[in-house]
């Protein structure tokens, strides 16, 4: 019997037997248990049959002998329908040539065993050659199918992640990058083919270490990783980007790439930290407000006492400001509200805080102090720098401060106790005649 009638007499032996042999060699998440999937692998065998049927011509075994195929269409289009297919249900291209390998296998085998005993005919080495050529040239129809298709897929992926304004890119394992897309491309100002293959490192990024070491990190956590970081493009434009690395995680747990973007957030940042600024700070003087001034305090405090060092509040309230604001108007009283804060300023350390509670009312916290000796010097200070005349637009005003101090530990060690002993004493030297400071006293 010809090889080509022995397979459409056994087709249903023999798509089993592939099923069989292929499952082995399929890994099991690939299952071939879907009907579709043995009806294309039937159509193609009945291709093969026909083909085989018919005698080769000359020209047909000289063109083969030269590698080209010149087998009919419909093997053809059975053999790449198997490659796109194969693709679209997630076979690997290693999966889908192995069906072909089952394939020719079990044909073979089942021919040979159907042979076993009886005479072999004169054609059956000729068939057996043309069968096996016509398995290579199918697999290379679907190869070139499957890779076709993966590469369209590819240039849709790529258009999709292209259009966004987002940066997208993939990476090796060793951290290089296999994908980059538009956006990337635009900001970095390089050519694919020059990110492509280069790290974070190569490519010049200043932290282009740490990303590396965090790209390691995902890799072994399988777990994504979000980070911010700012970038200088070759433009010269400065931007702030927030960026992600997620681990592409293969179907047996093992990650295979890492995906990345990463997306300009400049505008909200500055958006971010004017809303910071309006919370922390005051509009009129620019010091720091309430609530800075009692987180501050609060930082203060732990600080000092782990290097067991005392820090002083002061409470510092203008004396008759409103007068200011009746004699000369709203603005000067704004204008006056400056200039004060720009000379409590001029009277401390850059490590120490100048706060603006409410109206005329300021607080300073006083750190690393030698003794009350240093707080008396400061607090004598600010008393002459304030009571020193301010010209205010074309006026000269005079003003003076009432300050009560207290002392941390010696005192109290929290802020609320502090901020009321503080308050306590300055209504000591406001009632003492003001112009003067006055240290808390629990009597
Ligand atoms: N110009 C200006 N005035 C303010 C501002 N905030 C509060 N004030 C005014 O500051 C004045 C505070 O007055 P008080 O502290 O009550 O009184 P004082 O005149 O300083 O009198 P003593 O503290 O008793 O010496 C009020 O008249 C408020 O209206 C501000 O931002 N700008």
């Amino acid at each position: 019997m010809r090889l080509s009638k022995f397979i459409l007499n056994n087709l249903e032996a023999v798509l089993q037997e592939w099923e069989d042999f292929a499952a082995t060699l399929i890994p099991p998440e690939q299952s071939l248990d879907k009907v579709t999937l043995r009806d294309h692998v039937q159509k193609m065998l009945e291709a093969m049959s026909a083909d085989l049927a018919k005698p080769e011509t000359e020209h047909e075994e000289i063109e083969k002998s030269k590698g080209h195929d010149d087998s009919p269409e419909c093997r053809k289009t059975a053999a790449a329908t198997h490659g796109k297919e194969r693709l679209a249900l997630g076979f690997t291209l290693d999966a889908a040539v192995a069906e072909y390998r089952a394939l020719r296998a079990s044909v073979t085998r089942l021919w040979q065993k159907s042979l076993l005993n009886k005479p072999v005919p004169d054609t059956a080495i000729g068939d057996l050659i043309r069968f096996n050529e016509a398995i290579d040239q199918s697999i290379n129809e679907s190869v070139t199918s499957y890779s076709f298709e993966k590469e369209q897929q590819m240039r849709v992926f790529d258009t999709i992640l292209s259009s966004l304004p987002d940066i997208s890119f993939t990476l090796t394992l060793d951290g290089r990058f296999a994908y980059v897309n538009k956006a990337l491309i635009e900001l970095f100002a390089l050519p694919p083919d020059k990110l492509v293959g280069k790290n974070f490192i190569d490519i010049g990024l200043p932290n282009g270490a740490e990303l590396q070491r965090q790209i390691d990190q995902v890799i072994s956590t399988k777990k994504e990783l979000r980070g911010e970081m700012p970038y200088t493009a070759p433009s010269g434009e400065w931007g702030f980007y927030d960026y992600i690395f997620v681990p592409a995680v293969d179907k047996e747990g093992v990650v295979e790439a890492v995906a990345g973007t990463a997306r300009n957030i400049t505008e909200r940042k500055a958006a971010e930290e004017k809303n910071w600024q309006r919370a922390n700070y005051d509009l009129l003087t620019g010091l720091p407000n309430r609530r800075l001034f009692l987180d501050r305090l609060e930082q203060d405090l732990k600080h000092a006492g782990r290097i067991g060092a005392p820090i002083s509040l002061l409470f510092i309230d203008l004396d008759h400001f409103k007068e200011v604001n009746d004699k000369f108007g709203h603005d000067a009283g704004d204008l006056l509200l400056r200039l004060v804060t720009a000379r409590l300023l001029s009277c401390i350390r850059d490590t120490d805080t100048v706060a603006r509670l409410s109206g005329d009312e300021f607080t300073v916290i006083l750190q690393d102090l030698r003794g009350t000796e240093d707080v008396e010097l400061i607090a004598g200070k600010i008393l002459t720098e304030l009571a020193s005349p301010f010209p205010i637009f074309s006026h000269t005003v005079h003003i003076s401060a009432s300050i009560g101090i207290t002392l941390s530990p010696q005192d109290a060690s929290t802020p609320d106790h502090l901020i009321k002993n503080a308050d306590q004493a300055m209504y000591v030297a406001k009632k003492a005649g003001r112009n003067q400071f006055s240290f808390f006293s629990p009597n």
